[in-house]
Formats: C-alpha cells, structure tokens, sequence
C-alpha cells in the first residue's frame, strides 16, 4: 500500500479573489444549478459586489439544499434504502454491491470502520484508497474508496457509493456530513444502510431530486433473546458477556468486581480511547485464545465494531447526556442489545438483560417498540455560503458571521442546523488570528472538543503558529516531555487528550495545507500515547504488565524526545 499525503487541491478564480475550496461543493457549478450561468468559474462567474446590487440574493435561505449540488442533481440517482435492526445484513449486501462495482465509495461514521471496509475490499482484490481526517492511504489503481462521512467528496462521480449508519443524519452535532452526503454524492447507484425510522424522512427529502428509491427491510439473521431473569451478581457473568455502562468511571469499577471473581479479564472499549487502543481491545476480547473474555463497554460499542458478544448486560437504563440524567432511548437500547449474537460467530442466538430485576420492563417495552420515526436532517451552511453572506459583512469577524447566518437562516420543515455551540466557540477564539475566511471555517470545523482545556488549548496554539508562520513543525508548538505513564483516572484523561491534540494536528495540517510534515513524529508521539494508556488499562486492572519495556517502535527513535526515548 502506498501511502501519499497529497490531494488534488481544486482552486478556483472567483471574482478575482481565490478560493481553496478542499472538498467543498464547486462554486460555479452551484451558481449554474441555482442561476443559470453557465461556462467556467473564472469568465463567466460575475464579482460578488454586483450580484450583491442586482439579484439580492439571500444566502441565508437554506430551505432547497439539494440544489447545492449539482452533480448529483445531474444523475439520475437509483437509492437503495437498506434497514432493519443491528446484525441482520445490511451493510453487507450494501458491500457486496460496491465490491462489485466499477467505481465506488464507503462512508462511514468511524474510522475503524472505514479500515474495516478498505481492508475488507483490498483483500477482495479490489483496491481501494482509505481517507479519514487523519489518515489517507492511496493504492495504485484504486478507483474505490472507504472514508469517514466528512471526507467524503461531491465532487467525484462514481458508479456505486454506500452510506453506513444514515439515521446519523438525525444526530445533532455531525449529521450535516450525513445530510451532504446523501444530497450530494453524484453516484449512479446509492447504498443507505440504516434503522427504519428514516424510511419517511430519507423518501420525502428525495421526492424533489429526481432520484429513483427502493426500500429494502432485513430481519435479523439469528434470534434476539431479551432474558426474562437479571445478571443479580457478578458471579453469574459468563465468557464472552459484555456489560454496558455510560460512565468512564463505571466502566472501571464493573471490571475491578468482575477481575476479583477470579475468573474472568475484561477488556475495556469507550469513545474516547484512542482508536488503535480500542481496536487492540476489542480484538483481545474476541480472540477465542485470549484471557480477556468479558467485555466492559459504553456505548460505543453501539456502531459498527464486530465483536463475538453472546450477551449484552446492561448495568444501568440511565445515561447523562450532558445536562441531565435519562433513560435510555428505545433506539439506544435497540442499537446496543442488536449487538448480541453476530451472524458468522459460535453463537446460535443474542441473549440479552440488565444487572438489575428493576431494569428489566423497561428493556422489555423497548425491543417491543418500533423506534421513533426520524422527523429532520442536520444542516451546516457551506462554505461557499457563508464566503458569499460574508462579503454583504466585510467588516465582520467569523464568529458575528457565523452568529448572524444562524440568527437569519431559513429553513424547510425536514431539516434543522446541527448545535453551532462548539464552532462558536471555536470561532471566537479563531477570530483572534489574522487568518483567511477558509482556514477560520476548517478550524471551526474541525473534530476539537473545546470543553476539554488541552484540546483547546492544542487548537489555540495551532492557529497562532499557523497566522504567524503557516504550517508548523509540531516539535515547534508541542512538548513531549510531560509524558508519561498515568497513574489515576485525571492522568490518564490527560493522555488522552494529548492523544486527540495530535489527531487534531494532523486533521488541521491535511486540511489547511494537504501535506503534513511532521505526520511520521505525530504518529510516533501517538503510538506512545497509546501505549501508555494501554499500560495504564492494565495497572487498573491489576494485571502484571507483560514487561517493563515498551516496544520498539518502527519509526525513528531520533524524532523523538529524550524524555520520550526513556520508554523505548
Ligand atoms: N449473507 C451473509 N453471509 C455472510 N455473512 C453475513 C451475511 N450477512 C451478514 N453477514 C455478516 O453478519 C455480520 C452483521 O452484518 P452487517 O454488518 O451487514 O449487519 P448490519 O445490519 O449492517 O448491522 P449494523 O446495523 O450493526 O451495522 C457481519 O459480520 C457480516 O459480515
């Protein structure tokens, strides 16, 4: 495999000033959609000022967004529309179709499971180029390609593309990317795979496209045993059981109980391990060989991950969800416990149940039920959008832009714009910067939680080296020596979001510039990280770490720190 950090830029020459438009949508193609202008960009687009005088255009009118995409609104789409519950085979014949396909993509909501799919059709033999926002592995002669939804390109044309997970389109914070994808892939045939609930969302939202949609249920292909009788005690947990629970903390304490029964190890998966970290994880649960045969997870295990569970325990029907405590929703009980009983592994059937007798009716009622139908997509204006709305306010900042566009933003009964809180937030740190009206929307946009202090930090920094110097050499803004190998619950937190800070580097580096330098040293320093947390997994558990010494890694030790080398 052949790895380029390379992409096409696509640049454009608008109204004399040039746009870097990356992977949004073409700019001219738009106005040829929407206007009726027609021939290239650079002669025939006229400078915004006298569209400005003129045609009073409202860019904050978000209510036709399929019409931002005009190549796909060239094609005459044929949509598969593949639901039914978690485990029953949607995805793989959504697969099979791409595999068979001339030209294709995958986009999925994780990374993991864009590896899964790259790998899957490279060893099929049909190569396939894999891009994340952190990763991009380019094959020769690939004419497919498995990225995370973010990544994925409306600009391209292909003969077959696949959407996984399209009731994401419903998620508050990222289902804009899903929203776009669904408009916007120019593909002949197109692959959704999903829950029900957005059979009459996904229907309505295409009746003004032209495209042709074949609704296709599954079942699921083995039994799904919600169990009449509670776990009760630990003693009673069995291999190959996974235990859910919503807290980091809790996830701890459930694998500190079920270790001093003695008889069984568990591995551990939640969102914010690292994802190499949560892959090693999962795979040690899943190898029949392996001593670690319980598995304690969150929610995260809800997507995609392809684990030999026979049992899912719920330890609680309640969750915080960042403001409050609430049960669970039916389609989170159903997207968990689906995860019990994978077709192709030793089990006859999922069995699933709660720790407590209390929990159980509510369990019960929930696979009873149909899930809610999904009312609304996400949506984000684009770039191209906000570019235009901020040439009508030349004096404002990015974040009284963004504020003003959000206030004044028209829409259609089938959509909403997803929480802004976080680009906000980001925006008014950004704004601070002397940087161009694109570099302040990708750090914007980029996957950076600024609750969390590092990562904000990390993204502060970024952008001030980058106004003052462009792309940095990470060894300039980032200092490894405060490494090391956690020894509580804060310190480990710490390391991951050391770990994050770095995805983000690299996110921001392929963004803003399509190459990144210092890719191999933030590889290196992340690997690290993963080893740390990963001794730190097995302190916790108290098992005795398999040796002291860490080992080698591939890259050059030379990249990196004294302080980093002593763990070499
Ligand atoms: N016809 C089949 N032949 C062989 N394996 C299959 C078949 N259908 C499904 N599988 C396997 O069963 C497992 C679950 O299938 P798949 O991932 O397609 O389910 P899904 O409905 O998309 O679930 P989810 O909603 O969790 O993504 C996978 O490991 C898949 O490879």
């Amino acid at each position: 495999m052949m790895a380029s950090y390379f992409l096409r830029r696509k640049i454009l020459n608008c109204g004399g000033s040039r746009i870097l438009l990356g992977n949004e949508e073409p700019l001219h193609l738009y106005f040829q959609f929407k206007f009726g202008c027609l021939g290239t960009a650079s002669d025939k687009i006229r400078p915004y000022s006298s569209f400005n005088s003129s045609a009073k255009i409202n860019f904050t009118d978000l209510t036709c967004p399929h019409t931002w995409y005009p190549q796909a609104r060239r094609k005459h789409r044929k949509v598969f529309l593949h639901v039914g519950p978690t485990n029953s085979g949607k995805t793989y014949h959504a697969l099979k179709r791409l595999e068979s396909s001339s030209s294709g993509v995958y986009c999925g909501p994780l990374r993991l499971l864009a590896w899964e799919v790259a790998e899957r059709l490279n060893k099929a033999k049909v190569p396939c180029d894999l891009l994340t926002g952190q990763e991009r592995e380019e094959v020769e002669g690939a004419k497919h390609k498995a990225v995370t939804v973010e990544m994925a390109d409306v600009a391209s044309n292909y003969s077959c593309a696949v959407i996984d997970e399209i009731q994401m389109m419903g998620c508050n914070t990222r289902g804009y990317s899903f929203t776009r994808a669904l408009l916007g892939i120019a593909a002949d045939e197109l692959h959704l795979c999903g829950d029900p609930a957005v059979v009459p969302l996904v229907q309505d939202i295409l009746r003004v496209t032209g495209d042709e949609v074949e609704v296709q249920f599954y079942e699921r292909k083995l039994p799904l045993v919600p169990l009449k009788v509670p776990l009760g005690s630990f003693s009673n947990v069995r291999k190959s059981d996974c235990i859910v629970t919503f807290s980091r903390r809790e996830i701890y304490k459930l694998k500190k109980q079920i270790e001093n029964g003695g008889k069984h190890l568990c591995s551990v998966v939640y969102g914010s391990l690292p994802p190499e970290t949560r892959t090693k994880q999962a795979t040690m649960f899943n190898d029949a060989g392996s001593d670690f045969d319980v598995l304690v997870a969150s929610d995260a295990i809800g997507m995609g991950l392809n684990l030999n569970i026979s049992r899912i325990i719920f330890s609680t029907m309640k969750k915080f969800d960042g403001v409050l405590m609430r049960d669970l929703t039916v389609p989170e009980i159903k997207q968990i416990a689906g995860r019990a009983g994978r077709y192709g592994s030793k089990f006859p059937r999922g069995e699933v149940t709660c720790i407590h007798e209390d929990d159980l009716p509510l369990l019960h009622s929930s696979l009873n039920s149909p899930s809610p139908t999904l009312e609304r997509a996400g949506l984000l204006p684009t770039f191209d959008l906000m570019y235009m709305y901020s040439r009508l306010h030349p004096k404002k900042g990015f974040y009284q832009i963004l504020e003003h566009f959000l206030d004044n933003a028209k829409l259609s009964a089938n959509y909403f714009i997803v929480n802004c809180e976080q680009l906000l937030k980001t925006a008014s740190v950004i704004d601070e910067f002397p940087l161009g009206l694109r570099e302040k929307y990708l750090f914007c946009i980029s996957p950076v939680d600024m609750d969390d202090e590092i990562s904000s930090q990390g993204l502060t920094q970024f952008a001030e080296h980058y106004a003052k110097k462009g792309l940095v050499r990470l060894r300039e803004i980032f200092t490894p020596g405060t490494l090391k190998v956690p020894k509580t619950q804060s310190e480990l937190k710490e390391l991951e979001s050391i770990h994050k800070v770095l995805d983000l580097y690299v996110w921001l580096s392929f963004r803003l510039e399509d190459s990144f330098p210092d890719r191999e040293l933030a590889s290196s320093q992340k690997a690290i990280c993963s080893m740390l947390i990963e001794e730190f997994l097995e302190r916790f558990g108290w098992q005795k770490p398999k040796s002291r010494r860490f080992p080698v890694l591939k890259t050059s030790s030379s990249l990196l720190s004294p302080e980093l080398r002593q763990y070499l």
